[in-house]
């Protein structure tokens, strides 16, 4: 049976799923401080940021002068370009956080023309900001925010292509994107694998029939690989991207 058949949660709107996603992160940011005191957050691109920055609570309870923030794949550009996915995290959610620039982790923009530089940078950044514990070798990240490109592809992981058989690297570069800009940076799974919540945020009927394909049908693409070693599990969809399943989905409390 699926693993992502037992972490599917469906919501009716965006609105929706922004706000059971910031329910869930005020449980895992308390709990993250609690135990260890900081939060690592990872970030991706996409869709994500506005769907949080959209649903900002007006009252919460986290503690954000302890949250550190990465980003799950990065565009190799400018930080301020348009394809920068910190320049979109930025303008749609950070700039309405109490979150200080400098625990931000950005790419490097000195080494955008040198991608296995930025990649190693990167991986220095993440392994320094998000210890390996428990016995996992690999950094872990408290919350990992993934999204779900229609073809499948996470992060800057796109099916069939040899990064995601990638085990000795936490961060690695693509030169040849499917998606544009063609230039990256980006975690592998043994990361992925790694995080103590793995919660992917799906929204929007272009996503619809990927989710059938996964969830439905089992099809082995990138996101469906996704499976915290000892961590937990999260899918939220919206109804249009929930739209074509015929297994049914959870509904989401704490
Ligand atoms: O290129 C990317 O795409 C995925 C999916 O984006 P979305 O707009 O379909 O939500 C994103 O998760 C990734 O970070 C980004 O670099």
């Amino acid at each position: 049976m699926s693993h992502i058949r037992n972490a599917a949660y469906s919501f009716e709107s965006v609105a929706a799923v922004g706000a059971g996603l910031w329910t869930l992160l005020e449980r895992l940011s308390a709990e993250a401080i609690a135990a260890r005191g900081f939060f690592v957050v990872a970030l991706s691109g996409g869709s994500l940021p506005a769907t949080l920055g959209d649903s900002l609570p007006a009252e919460t309870t986290i503690d954000f002068s302890k949250w550190r923030v990465l980003y799950a794949d990065e565009r190799c550009v400018a930080l301020d370009h348009a394809d920068s996915n910190h320049g979109a995290a930025k303008k749609a959610l950070l700039d309405k956080l109490p979150v200080e620039p400098a625990v931000v982790a950005t790419i490097n923009p000195a080494l955008i023309r040198n991608p296995q530089a930025a990649a190693s940078y990167y991986q220095a950044r993440l392994t320094a900001l998000a210890p390996a514990a428990d016995g996992i070798s690999s950094p872990r990240i408290d919350a990992l925010l993934l999204g779900m490109g229609p073809d499948g592809h996470t992060c800057s992981l796109f099916p069939g292509h040899a990064l995601l058989d990638v085990k000795e690297r936490s961060v690695v570069h693509i030169t040849d994107s499917p998606k544009p800009p063609s230039t990256r940076i980006t975690f592998t799974f043994p990361v992925l694998n790694a995080a103590r919540n793995a919660i992917f945020v799906c929204t929007g009927d272009n996503k619809a029939d990927m989710i059938h394909r996964i969830i439905d049908l089992e099809e082995d693409v990138p996101s469906a690989r996704v499976k915290p070693t000892l961590g937990k599990l999260y899918w939220f969809l919206d109804a249009p991207a929930a739209s074509k399943l015929t297994l049914p989905t959870l509904t989401f409390k704490l």
